[in-house]
């Protein structure tokens, strides 16, 4: 399922960044880097996807052995890939009469406040567990790394909201679903779910149906 998807090529392996911190005032992240698969926007001529993609730190076996973890941390120390990243989903969601920017704990609270101001949109953060202290409404999920539940105020998004899922990363795709069965359920559309970098291998995207994907960059 790829409906919506903005995704048009992988560069080829042998076309990767080289591996670099985006400041040399922070040469101990240097040999952490190990760069991602940077995508081609539509017209195939994005070169601001190549800085996000190099400025994002693989940390090998964390939170646990196996996880090859994608470290948006080092994406901010770099203002121009933060401030590249923020205005591609600008651009992509101006036009697009997204009334609520809902923005996934903790990640997702990053990137989905500048986005919903720059497009006029509400930002409405998908929380943790007894985080929020009004009515909420909530939903189970599986992790790639465990289990875990989020929860929305009652009356943030309305029937006929259209919405915009904002978080850093998709991975099963069960912390999105959840998202998006949260707002459903108020009765709000999911016109698009975006997320900074995507994990194809573990399918995240077909949990999600036939509700779009958007990201820029595959792990
Ligand atoms: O596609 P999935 O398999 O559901 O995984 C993706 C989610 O996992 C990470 O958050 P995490 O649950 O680690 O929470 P955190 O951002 O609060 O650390 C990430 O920021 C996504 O929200
Ligand atoms: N590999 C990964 N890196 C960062 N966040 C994640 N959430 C789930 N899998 C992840």
């Amino acid at each position: 399922m790829s409906s919506g998807s903005s995704l048009i090529f992988h560069i080829p392996s042998s076309c990767r960044l080289p591996l670099s911190p985006p400041s040399p005032r922070i040469p101990f992240l240097r040999t952490r880097f190990i760069s991602l698969k940077a995508m081609a926007s539509e017209d195939g001529k994005d070169h601001r996807l190549a800085r996000i993609s190099s400025s994002i730190r693989v940390i090998p076996d964390f939170p646990k052995p196996g996880i090859m973890f994608q470290d948006i941390t080092t994406l901010l120390l770099d203002h121009k890939a933060f401030r590249d990243t923020i205005d591609i989903f600008v651009e992509r969601y101006r036009e697009k009469n997204i009334s609520v920017v809902a923005g996934i704990e903790a990640r997702g609270f990053i990137f989905g406040p500048p986005i919903a101001l720059a497009i006029g949109a509400k930002f409405v953060p998908m929380r943790k567990p007894k985080k929020l202290p009004g009515e909420v409404i909530s939903e189970e999920y599986a992790l790639e790394y465990g289990t875990d539940k989020m929860e929305m105020h009652v009356g943030a998004v309305q029937p006929g909201d259209r919405a915009l899922v904002i978080d850093d990363l998709i991975a099963t795709g069960g912390t999105l679903c959840a998202a998006v069965r949260l707002l459903e359920r108020v009765g709000a559309d999911v016109v698009e779910c975006a997320c900074v970098i995507e994990l194809p291998e573990l399918k995240g995207r077909e949990k999600l149906g036939h509700r779009p994907v958007f990201v820029l960059v595959k792990g």
